[in-house]
């Protein structure tokens, strides 16, 4: 039996899967994740059932665990229990493919190196990704490594949605609008189909909030338009990151306050977001149990913030049929998922406040005229699904 392993480096995690392949679609043996990457970071895996084979064990390192400790912590733990098994292919989640990958990528020492001149425009991912690469070319050397870009599924936007208006040459160059959690968008897009195949085919914004956050205007199953921009740090405001800012306060911190490039880029991706706002934490649990004035604050400009982007998207997608809730924040905050849909019953949208509550699949009212859902997402199943396409098929 031949096996794909999946890593899906995040801002504050290393999510990682062990699939079998061989059937039409992949089959998950074991999934697990290192949470809290950056601080003091535990490893939890789950069988297939959901059964935890290890549950919040703290992962050994000096100090903070980065991303690197993860990945070694987390493949001990799988040859533990899963030992023998053959890894033919490994899936990155790279959440920067620049201009040219619109698709599942086989990598090469050349399209590394090419994809490592990105890193600056993804401090916090394509670092972190590339590392999970070099990684798992050293630990599985005869695998076929296979890159997943978040930006790809945002390739064929519309030239309005792709462009910013500077000199022409900047869009030549690269400058333009991607967009990322493509692979996320790409799974919610599949599951409509699935799921909903109506609300597949109309127009429908999809909310990804987790640490990183961003929103997605599909049409009839595609990307047409995306919060985030050229970098991670656009659209809605995150966990550490600012979201949208006037590129004046960028000339302002240079000009005023004196501020390196390097200050500036801690600042916009590790200070700021719902920690710079509440003075308390990156972290939406943490802000919603604090009763503090700053925990408040920085909750009223999130769920205002995602309003506002919601109702550009649906300009964008010229009206609304859906609006689906994914990542850590939308797939279980009953709060935030209120929050933001309290101030759009001028658009259609209204909850059910116990279906809400429930974490249930669809929130909206009966009678609602959009349709709102909450889908946990899968960026995993995305990536192993191109591991059975590209790598080594087993038998
Ligand atoms: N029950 C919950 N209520 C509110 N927020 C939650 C809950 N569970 C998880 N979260 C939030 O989800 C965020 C992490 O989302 P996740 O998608 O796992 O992150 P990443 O972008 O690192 O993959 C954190 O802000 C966390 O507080
Ligand atoms: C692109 C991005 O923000 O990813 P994450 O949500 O995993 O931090
Ligand atoms: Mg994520």
């Amino acid at each position: 039996m031949s096996y794909a392993l999946t890593l899906n480096a995040g801002s504050s995690s290393l999510k990682f899967g062990l699939f079998a392949l061989g059937a039409d679609e992949p089959e998950l043996s074991a999934n697990g994740l290192a949470d809290r990457v950056g601080g003091d970071a535990r490893l939890t895996l789950k069988g297939a059932d959901g059964t935890k084979l290890r549950d919040a064990v703290p992962i050994p390192a000096e100090g903070v665990v980065d991303h690197h400790e993860a990945l070694v912590a987390a493949l001990h733990e799988l040859e533990d229990h899963f030992p023998g098994a053959q890894i033919d292919t490994v899936g990155h989640r790279v959440v920067h493919g620049g201009m040219d990958y619109s698709g599942p990528t086989v990598l090469s020492p050349a399209i590394i190196d090419k994809l490592s001149t990105l890193s600056p425009f993804a401090p916090l991912h394509q670092p972190h990704n590339l590392a999970g690469v070099r990684a798992a070319m050293a630990a599985f050397p005869q695998a076929v490594q296979v890159a997943c870009f978040d930006t790809a599924f945002h390739r064929h936007h519309p030239f309005v949605n792709d462009v910013f208006a500077l000199p022409r040459e900047y869009y030549d160059k690269g400058v333009r609008r991607y967009g990322f959690h493509g692979l996320s968008y790409d799974y919610i897009s599949g599951e409509l189909a699935r799921i909903a195949p109506d609300l597949h085919a109309g127009r429908v914004v999809v909310a990804h909030l987790g640490n990183g956050a961003s929103m997605c205007g599909l049409r009839g199953g595609r990307s047409v338009a995306s919060s985030m921009g050229f970098s991670a740090l656009d659209g809605l405001p995150m966990g550490t990151r600012t979201g949208q800012l006037d590129p004046g306060i960028i000339l302002y911190l240079l000009q005023q306050e004196g501020m390196s490039v390097e200050d500036i880029i801690t600042l916009l991706y590790k200070k700021s977001g719902l920690l710079g706002l509440s003075g308390l934490s990156h972290d939406m649990r943490t802000l919603e149990a604090s009763g503090s004035e700053g925990a408040r604050q920085a909750i009223d400009y999130y769920t205002f913030r995602a309003r506002r982007e919601l109702g550009g998207l649906a300009a964008a997608l010229e009206g609304l049929d859906g609006l689906v809730f994914c990542g850590g924040i939308g797939e279980n905050s009953r709060l935030i998922r209120e929050r933001i849909c309290n101030g759009l019953h001028w658009i259609g949208i209204e909850i059910d406040d116990e279906a809400n509550a429930a974490n249930a699949p669809v929130i909206s009212r009966p009678d609602a005229r959009v349709k709102v859902m909450v889908i946990p997402t899968n960026e995993e199943i995305v990536i192993a699904r191109a591991c059975a396409a590209l790598g080594v098929r087993g038998a």
